[in-house]
């Protein structure tokens, strides 16, 4: 993620291709809200393809 690439007032999509874990796009999350989380009005995720037999369920709290 580069520096300011999100703006204040911004809202924010974070897409991964693929979900496995879930990790990394939970480390996204986290990284976004850590640089800045106060300034960003609302942020949401996707994937593109989830693999099914890993039954993957993602509860993202910002901390
Ligand atoms: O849900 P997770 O368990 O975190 O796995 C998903 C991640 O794994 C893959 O990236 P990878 O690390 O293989 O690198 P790549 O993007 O170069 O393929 C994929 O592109 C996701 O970013
Ligand atoms: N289990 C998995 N299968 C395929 N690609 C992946 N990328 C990360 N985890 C993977």
């Amino acid at each position: 993620m580069h520096v300011g690439a999100v703006e204040p007032g911004e809202r924010a999509l974070v897409v991964d291709d693929l979900i496995a874990t879930g990790g990394t796009l939970c480390a996204a999350m986290d990284l976004l809200v850590k640089k800045c989380g106060s300034i960003i009005e609302g942020m949401e995720c996707a994937c593109i393809i989830e693999l099914p037999e890993l039954k993957v369920c993602i509860v993202w709290i910002s901390k």
